[in-house]
């Protein structure tokens, strides 16, 4: 059930499948390297809320993120509207979106994702075999006032790497940047039974170079990023693929 009578949308399609006719599709930047960072063997996938919501602190070192943090700032982001288009979430945010298979293996084989997705003890929990991550990289900018409405984050077809693997999104991947005050992310989950409480929100403040991932598709809890009060709350986003 939707809190605060809000009628939840879903978001729309991160790829730029129907916008590549008319828009112009941004060229891979030049990502700063992944350096520092943590050894992965000293990381770990905690569990929030089983099954669906796992974090990983310290995945983004704070001088890493203090470094990609200026470097995304020279990018080209543009604030989407805060009017949304019919039956997508209300979002009002600065992002930059391309397409860059380089960067998401990148990031999922030195970051330490791959390593803590592989070793996960419940390998079921993803959704299938692991590809590694989505090529279509966001950026997000919450000044503050931003926010994204409660929605949904839906799975998407995909034919994944140089041999064009059928794959498919099982789970969004959040790496907060910077901490704010406000920004929180808020996941809404329902309760397990007609007639059960319902469990309390499952509160994520945002941590700098933590990382959230959480089951979208068919589960994905109902969930929003809050105004940000003061500060920044900058955001790289991809998704799990796994073969389909
Ligand atoms: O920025 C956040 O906290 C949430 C972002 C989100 O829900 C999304 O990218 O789908
Ligand atoms: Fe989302």
């Amino acid at each position: 059930m939707a809190p605060r009578g809000k009628q939840p949308q879903k978001t729309a399609k991160p790829t730029g499948q129907s916008d590549s006719i008319t828009k112009p599709k941004p060229q891979a930047p030049n990502w700063p390297p992944l350096t520092p960072l943590i050894p992965a063997e000293h990381l770990s996938l905690e569990t929030r809320w089983p099954s669906l919501v796992l974090l990983v602190r310290n995945l983004f070192t704070s001088s890493l993120c203090k470094n990609y943090v200026s470097f995304l700032s020279s990018l080209p982001l543009t604030t989407t509207p805060g009017k949304p288009k019919r039956g997508q979430a209300a979002r009002v945010n600065d992002r930059f979106q391309v397409e860059d298979p380089v960067f998401s293996k990148m990031l999922w084989e030195h970051s330490g994702l791959q390593y803590l997705v592989d070793s996960f003890e419940d390998p079921a929990t993803f959704g299938g075999k692991v590809l590694g991550l989505n090529p279509n990289i966001r950026v997000y900018r919450y000044r503050p006032g931003q926010f994204f409405d409660l929605h949904y984050d839906e799975s998407n077809k995909l034919e994944f790497g140089e041999v064009k693997v059928p794959a498919k999104t099982t789970w969004t991947l959040l790496i907060y940047l910077t901490a704010c005050e406000g920004g929180e992310t808020v996941f809404y989950p329902e309760p397990r039974r007609k007639g059960d409480k319902t469990p309390d929100p499952i509160v994520v403040e945002p941590e700098t170079g933590m990382a959230l991932l959480h089951k979208h598709g068919d589960d994905c809890l109902l969930h929003e990023g809050r105004e940000v009060k003061s500060g920044e709350k900058w955001v790289l986003r991809s998704d799990l693929v796994v073969q389909r």
